[in-house]
């Protein structure tokens, strides 16, 4: 057996095609949809991450702003531009690129994000938002992920879901989707005993431990949904967090690793910001309408 393909690249083509649809409407309504991204310092993962991000932005046609700080900034400084591109009217998605330098507290600048522009889905009120049902911005690696699952049409109520890793940005988030569509949800983690027990009885695994090839063949059950999140840099280049190679030979449907979720993460902050214009505009709508009397 051999595992089908699922294509990130496409889909995320479908996506933008979307946005750039809402975008188009937007401008015609006078609307420029903004995306202010932030970064800090000098990881060239992060360089290479955010010129993805801000050509991405212009393919669709949402306005981009792109602030680079030296790594030596002050967590105020950061904070202060936070706060005036909360304040900027022409801007509607604020994104600060993470990791930070050690010395800025990541949760007290994403804190500072007005929650309607954390389209990154970060902030604590978008995080409560997720995990209550309530309406908020969604995580973008997890809502790329929940994409791909509905593209291949399915079915996640009452199959069981094995999440690796349980980071704020992924694993949690991605989790509390996949529990709220019906699944049966393991999280494991850096001190899980036996990780390949778990998995081998999982329909879905979706790896996002940050660990080079984690999940192996052998450790997943014939026929299973893997979705790869993993980003490893290594010697021999860009690489997941699932044996590709001896993966494909055993699950039902797989990810590839570049090609796979990257693409789609990027095409749901488009979403996201989007989302976030059409909010502000209706806002602004209404508030320059004449109350009847
Ligand atoms: N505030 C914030 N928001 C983020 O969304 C965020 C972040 N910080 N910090 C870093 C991670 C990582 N991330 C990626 C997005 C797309 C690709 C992507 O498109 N990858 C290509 C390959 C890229 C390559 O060649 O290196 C692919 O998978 O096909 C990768 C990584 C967003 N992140």
């Amino acid at each position: 057996m051999t595992a089908e393909l699922i294509d990130g690249v496409q889909m995320s083509l479908a996506v933008r095609a979307e946005v750039a649809q809402r975008t188009a409407a937007l401008r015609a309504a006078g609307i420029q949809p903004g995306l202010a991204v932030l970064l800090v310092g000098e990881d060239s993962a992060s360089h290479v991450y955010v010129r993805k991000k801000v050509k991405a932005c212009e393919e669709v046609g949402v306005r981009s702003i792109l602030e680079q700080h030296d790594a030596s900034i002050s967590e105020e400084a950061l904070l202060a531009r936070v706060k005036a591109f909360n304040q900027d009217e022409a801007i509607h998605g604020i994104l600060v690129q993470l990791p930070l330098p050690a010395h800025i507290d990541p949760q007290t600048v994403i804190k500072a994000i007005s929650p309607a522009k954390d389209v990154d889905g970060f902030h604590i009120v978008n995080a409560g938002a997720l995990l209550t049902g309530t309406e908020g911005f969604s995580p973008c690696t997890p809502t790329g992920c929940m994409r791909m699952l509905d593209a291949i049409g399915y079915e996640l109520r009452g199959k069981h879901a094995v999440v690796l890793g349980r980071s704020n940005i992924v694993g949690k988030p991605m989790a509390i989707m996949l529990l709220s569509r019906g699944a049966t949800v393991t999280i494991c983690h850096r001190a899980t005993p036996d990780i390949g027990v778990v998995t081998r009885q999982a329909d879905i695994v979706v790896a996002a431990a940050g660990k080079a090839r984690l999940l192996r063949g052998d450790m997943i059950k014939p026929g299973a949904v893997i979705i790869d999140v993993g980003m490893n840099r290594t010697e021999a280049g860009l690489c997941g967090d699932v044996d590709f190679e001896s993966a494909k030979a055993v699950a039902g449907w797989i990810t590839p690793v570049p090609g796979g979720v990257g693409p789609m993460t990027i095409a749901m902050l488009l979403a996201n910001t989007v989302t976030s214009a059409e909010q502000i505009a209706l806002v602004q709508k209404s508030s320059t309408q004449v109350p009847a009397s």
